[in-house]
């Protein structure tokens, strides 16, 4: 059937469908190949998009980042290991391949990820494919082509197949005209950076399919999020991860951020609990469908403080990178993230001290720790 005709069709079958709030019964239709559908969506798809008596069945994209394969971990112990697949494009290391089901996704391919996600009976999407602020900045091309056409692959795909799709947004999804202290979840967002400007992007767009298809979307703003086994990809606030490898290492620190910076931040598995949590809370505890959440707000000076309490000899000195410190200075100091505290009961563990008595303790500083104390 010619594109047109079936747009036309569409379009007036949507125009025609009860109208239950603002939500109608036609998702957007890819025209792949020469076999293009219609996938009616349930009015009641919130309730499931898959058996409660079974466990979902998972896809994480872009999972070989800082943040994928902790959260792939949680996930198999909650739902099983063949439950939860990894997906990237990346060469996964042999402990990561060894640990459960691993496949090559390009967020970019559309049909490759439709594949997946109907050979393997896919019902939750994790999207954290992404390219980071500071790495965006470097390559904008790139960073808009899988920030953002990678997003609208996902949306499509998701909506499709009634998934439940998580996809994380950040505090860099504010700006400088934004409250900095606190930032609350709905306030002005002029970001300055093209990965800000693809996550208000991908609330926007998320927000907007679950009013018009009901797609099951759910969001999380993370502050920076701090990691002991698994590495940045190139974040403003990566500074705050490898401090303590150097501290560990060498006792010293050259930090790529002033002194007086403040930014909210929070320990992986504070971040990885929320996602899980989010994603599982009943739909009638979501008021909204994208939160800020938070565990703690510090500076390099502060942070350096926490350090010197275990390692005594500690050195922290300060070379400004001026494109990280600009981002630094357009994002939030303090996060409000009341509405996910009182919504679906969202509870931080790790503070300050607790952060760094943990990390330092991985990266095998036991002795210098138990020496201070
Ligand atoms: N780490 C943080 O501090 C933080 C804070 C806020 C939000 N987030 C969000 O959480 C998600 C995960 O973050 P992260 O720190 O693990 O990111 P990361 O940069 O460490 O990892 C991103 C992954 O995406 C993959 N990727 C790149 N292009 C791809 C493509 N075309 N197809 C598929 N995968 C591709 C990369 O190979 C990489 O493994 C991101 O969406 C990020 O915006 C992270
Ligand atoms: C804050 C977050 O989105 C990421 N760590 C970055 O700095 O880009």
């Amino acid at each position: 059937m010619p594109v047109v005709r079936m747009l036309r069709q569409a379009l007036s079958q949507a125009m025609q469908s009860p109208c239950c709030g603002c939500r109608t019964s036609v998702v957007p239709v890819r025209f792949l190949g020469v076999s293009p559908r219609q996938v009616p969506v349930d009015a009641n798809f919130h309730s499931a998009s898959f058996s409660e008596t079974d466990h979902p069945r998972v896809l994480i994209t872009g999972g070989l980042g800082q943040l994928g394969v902790g959260l792939a971990n949680l996930l198999r112990k909650r739902f099983g290991k063949d439950n939860v697949i990894l997906s990237d494009i990346r060469k996964p290391p042999d402990h990561v391949f060894h640990s459960g089901p691993f496949i090559y996704s390009d967020i970019l391919d559309y049909k490759n990820l439709r594949e997946i996600v109907v050979n393997n009976r896919i019902t939750w999407v994790f999207h954290y494919s992404a390219l980071l602020s500071a790495v965006g900045e470097a390559n904008v091309p790139l960073a808009r082509a899988v920030n953002i056409t990678g997003l609208h692959n996902i949306l499509d795909v998701a909506a499709e197949h009634n998934l439940r799709l998580f996809i994380p947004s950040t505090i860099g999804a504010f700006g400088p005209t934004s409250p900095r202290n606190p930032t609350p979840d709905l306030c002005i967002q002029r970001p300055r950076t093209i990965y800000g400007v693809s996550k208000v992007h991908a609330e926007l767009m998320g927000e907007y399919y679950h009013h018009r298809y009901g797609l099951d979307f759910r969001c999380l703003r993370y502050p920076g999020i701090i990691s002991a086994d698994s590495q940045p990809g190139g974040g403003t606030t990566d500074y705050a991860v490898q401090i303590f490898h150097d501290a560990t290492k060498s006792g010293k620190f050259e930090c790529n951020l002033k002194a007086s910076t403040r930014l909210p931040m929070m320990y992986i598995d504070d971040c990885l609990r929320a996602t899980l949590e989010v994603m599982e809370a009943p739909a009638e505890r979501l008021s909204m469908r994208t939160y800020n959440v938070n565990a703690m707000s510090f500076t390099p000076e502060e942070l350096a403080q926490e350090v010197l309490k275990h390692v005594p000899e500690f050195q922290i000195t300060y070379h400004v990178d001026p494109v990280r410190q600009a981002i630094a200075d357009s994002w939030p100091m303090n996060f409000d993230d009341s509405n996910a505290r009182k919504d679906w009961g969202w509870k931080h563990d790790f503070d300050l001290p607790e952060l760094v008595t943990t990390m330092l303790n991985f990266h095998g500083s036991d002795t210098r720790v138990a020496q201070a104390n």
